[in-house]
Parts: C-alpha cells; structure tokens; sequence
C-alpha cells in the first residue's frame, strides 16, 4: 500500500527529474552520469535568491561535471556547501571581477540571474538602469573567456537584456544567434500550473506553448493549444491568461519588499539548462519556449517553442493555430515588445 503510494506520488513528480521508487534521480531522457560527457555550467550571479537554489538544482545534474559560481560576493560560501553534495560535478566558487575570467574558461552553458529584483509596485523595465550594466559587463566577459557558450538570460527586464547581450556580442564579433536565449521558462511552468488547477487535470501531463517575451501583455499563453484539452469557457480563460501576465507580480506582492520569484524560477531555470544540455549532447527533440532571434513575427526577437540541437537553437519553431483572443493578445503585445527590444539595442551601442 505505502510502495504503491509512493509509486503514485513519483509518478506525478516534476519534469526535471524522474524520482525512481529507489529515491535516486535520474534526469528524463539524459544520460548517466558514466556515458555523458563533460560540461562546465556558470551562473553568474550564484549568491543571490535565485542563484542560489539554482546552484543546488544543476549540482544534482549528472549532465553537469564542472559548476563555476560566480558572484561579486559571496560564492566561496556557497560553492563550499554545494560541493559537499555527492553528485557528480565539481563546483568551484569565484568573486569579484578578477575572477571572472576562471569561472567562465571553457564553459558550455552560462546562466545569468545576476541583478536587481522587483520590489512592489514597480514594473520589470524600472530595473533597466542597473541591470542593463550589470548585463552588459558580463557580457562582454562571456565574449571574451567563453565566446561559444551557450548564454541563458534571467536578469530582467530579458525583453531588453537579451538584445542587449546580442549587441555586446556583435560588437566583439562573437555573436551567435543561436546561443542567445532569454529564460521564459518561468511563464511555462506557471501556465501550466495554473491550467491543470482550472481543467482538472494531472499537472505533470499538461503542456501550454508561452510565446512573446516575458513582461505583463508581451506573455502570451496560448491555452488554445494546451494538452489535455480541456474546453474551458472563454472567461476562464482569459483569467488564466491575466494570472500567467501576473505571476511575477502576484510573487513581487506576496513577498512584499524582499524581492520576487526565487524558488520557482530556479526550478525552470534548471529546466530551460537541462533542455540545452540535452541538445548540446545531441539528445533529439528536446523543445522548450525561449525568448529567441526570431523571424516568426515582424520582431527580432520573440519568445516561441524551440528545438534544441548540439550548437543551441536548432530551428525557431512557429506559433501553430491561434484563438480570435490569442490573435488580439499577439498584436497588442508588439508595440510593448519592439519598444523594449529598442531601449536594449540603444543602450548597447551608446554607452
Ligand atoms: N526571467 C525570469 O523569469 C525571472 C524570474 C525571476 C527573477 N528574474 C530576475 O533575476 C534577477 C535576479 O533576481 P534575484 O531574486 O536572484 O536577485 P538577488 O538580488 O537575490 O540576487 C542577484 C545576485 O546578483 C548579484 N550581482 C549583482 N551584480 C552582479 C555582477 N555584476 N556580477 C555578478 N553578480 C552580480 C548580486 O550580488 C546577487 O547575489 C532579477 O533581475 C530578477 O528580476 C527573472
Ligand atoms: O516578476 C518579476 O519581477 C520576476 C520574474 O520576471 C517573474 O516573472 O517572476
């Protein structure tokens, strides 16, 4: 009774890991620890509320064998209780600017949730003046110490910092657009949660595509494509819409003043890395939403499914069928969109 118990409980796990009933972990789809080959993991601002927690998540990775962390502060502490966890990569610490250069050698993914957060009442673009630098300095480190890294931006608001990596990388004649992805992963997750609670259906089994970018009305849920089906009535769904635009800011509140989305946002950051590891590995079909270069609208850059591949995005897919609403939510997210995307290229190429 209890074993099937806690088969029903593993089986309705989360869709990083497959829990075994034995209690180990094994990632979907990966490799074991003995046949993957070596990849070094960065994230740059690993001390923080997201870093963190997401320190934890890829240590348990056993697509990962070297992890550095990064921060101006703070990371030799980190790095030192990370490490003593019995998985198979080797995590390294690193602060302040002069080591930088050590943490990012030779790395394959570097994931950025450096930067302020929100506090309440303010909008993801009143970050803008401070992480725009914050971003653009690691930026040009990225050109400098690992130019062919795949690059997975957290640091809001990533509508503007995700064209401002591209112009810093242009720049230093290092740009790949196919290595440039901007984490909506967050939207997902939340989309999904919010419509099995609605639908009433297993949560582990429910997809729902997040296209735009990822700031108020640029989400755009596309529950007319979820899976399973649910016919939901259309005023339930425009609430599922108006919550996943609010997620952010449900957390920001709920959090009053100590900052926003953490926990939740490690979790799929670490999902949004392990897809990329999966692709660079050459595990096929491995698809997730990302903020991309992108041809799919009239904007260069657009969140949409991705297919991941061994040299990052492996092809932009398209938006599929949309609802009259999903259509309206499209146009009226565009001006937003392109007006982000131009303060990022702006502030890139004048400062
Ligand atoms: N993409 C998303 O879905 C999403 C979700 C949640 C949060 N965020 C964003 O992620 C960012 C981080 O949020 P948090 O809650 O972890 O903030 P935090 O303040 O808890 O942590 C940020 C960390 O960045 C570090 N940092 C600052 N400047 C740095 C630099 N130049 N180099 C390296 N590290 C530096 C800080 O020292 C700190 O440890 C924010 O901009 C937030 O808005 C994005
Ligand atoms: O809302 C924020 O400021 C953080 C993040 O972008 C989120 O969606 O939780």
């Amino acid at each position: 009774m209890r074993t099937a118990m806690l088969r029903s409980v593993v089986k309705r796990s989360s869709t990083l890991f497959d829990a075994q009933p034995s209690s180990s972990y094994v990632v979907r789809r990966g490799f074991s620890s003995e046949s993957a080959p070596e990849r070094k993991v960065a994230i740059l601002g690993a001390a923080g509320g997201i870093g963190q927690p997401l320190a934890l998540l890829m240590k348990l990775n056993p697509l990962v064998s070297k992890l550095a962390l990064y921060d101006i502060a703070g990371t030799p502490g980190v790095a030192a209780d990370v490490s003593h966890i019995n998985t198979r990569s080797e995590v390294s610490g690193y602060a302040g600017e002069e080591q930088i250069g050590q943490a990012l050698e030779g790395a394959d993914i570097v994931i950025i949730p450096a930067g302020v957060p929100r506090k309440p009442g303010m909008t993801r673009d009143d970050l803008f003046n401070i992480n725009a630098g914050i971003v653009k300095s690691l930026c040009t480190a990225i050109s400098k110490y690992c130019p062919h890294a795949l690059v997975n931006m957290i640091s809001n608001p990533v509508n503007s910092t995700v064209p401002i990596a591209s112009e810093v990388f242009k720049k230093a004649g290092t740009y790949d657009e196919k290595k440039l992805f901007g984490v909506t992963t967050l939207d997902v997750v939340r989309a999904k949660t919010f419509y099995a609670g609605k639908a009433k259906v297993n949560v582990a089994d429910v997809n729902v595509p997040v296209v735009g970018g990822h700031a108020g009305i640029t989400i755009l849920p596309l529950f007319s494509q979820a899976t399973p089906k649910a016919n939901l009535p259309d005023d339930e769904i425009k609430a599922l819409t108006k919550r996943t635009q609010d997620g952010g800011t449900e957390v920001v509140e709920a959090k009053a003043g100590k900052g926003s989305a953490t926990l939740s946002m490690a979790y799929a950051g670490a999902i949004f890395a392990d897809a990329c590891l999966k692709g660079l590995n050459g595990v096929p079909d491995v698809v997730e939403c990302s903020f991309v270069q992108s041809s799919v609208t009239e904007l260069p850059f657009f969140a949409s499914k991705v297919k991941l591949g061994k040299n990052g995005v492996e092809e932009v897919l398209g938006l599929g069928p949309l609802s009259d609403f999903e259509k309206e939510g499209l146009e009226a997210l565009k001006p937003e969109l392109k007006s982000s995307i131009e303060k990022g290229i702006k502030f890139a190429n004048q400062s």
